[in-house]
């Protein structure tokens, strides 16, 4: 079974949607920046109703104040950071989380995987993200794509999500090219940027329990 991360979720009716569907993570975005931005007490509140799933805080660049604020408010199972984290700082970063850490790795091409083996052991999970537009102002959320295929057959210790530019029409083609045992999903289940849709939640789960386009 492919594990799910839905995220960017801000009401308790997108927590509600997500957990109906089977979300094994459910994802907060802690950054002004985005249209899925909540405050950390808004966290605190959501992830309190997102009961049996593991709960996510998404960050980019926080300081030590802002992860002091998630760890109070939200007690979050794992802090994702989306930003330019360097493993040292993903080390710092992980006393203010539960389980741990997810290091999100932007990817193009092969040569930007690379990078990704400096954080292999020392975070304790990846997450594979597009690369943002030229210019963004936010560093994920964006529903770009890439080959997914460039992640199949890697050797990491820890385990990873797919992300970037998933939705119910591609993610079992997605899954199958990449090897993926875990995704991520965000604007792909959005009717507009930041607003989630019960019906594409459900939608992107079934799309996983049926079998890949030209497989049996
Ligand atoms: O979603 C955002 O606005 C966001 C802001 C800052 C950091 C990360 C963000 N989103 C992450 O982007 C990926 C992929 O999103 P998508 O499915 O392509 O829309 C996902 O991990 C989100 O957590």
């Amino acid at each position: 079974m492919t594990e799910i991360k839905f995220c960017g979720l801000k009401t308790g009716r997108d927590v509600a949607a997500a957990v109906q569907a089977g979300a094994r993570w459910t994802g907060y975005v802690i950054f002004p920046a985005s249209p899925r931005h909540v405050t950390p007490a808004l966290a605190g509140e959501l992830a309190h109703l997102a009961q049996g799933t593991e709960t996510v805080a998404v960050m980019v660049d926080p300081d030590d104040a802002l992860l002091a604020q998630i760890r109070d408010a939200m007690r979050p199972d794992w802090i994702q950071l989306h930003g330019s984290e360097d493993p040292r700082r993903v080390v710092q970063a992980r006393a203010y989380a539960r389980q741990g850490i997810i290091k999100s790795v932007p990817v193009a091409d092969a040569s930007d995987l690379e990078a990704a083996r400096a954080y292999d052991r020392v975070a304790d999970m990846l997450l594979f993200d597009a690369k943002p537009p030229r210019g963004a102002s936010r560093p994920g959320g964006w529903g770009e794509t890439y080959d997914y295929g460039l992640l199949k057959n890697l050797n990491l210790s820890v385990p990873w999500l797919l992300s970037g530019g998933l939705d119910a029409s591609n993610v079992a083609a997605a899954v199958a090219a990449s090897g993926a045992k875990a995704v991520d999903v965000s604007s792909g289940i959005e009717s507009s940027p930041g607003i989630k849709d019960a019906a594409r939640i459900q939608a992107f789960a079934d799309a996983l329990a049926q079998p890949a386009p030209g497989l049996t």
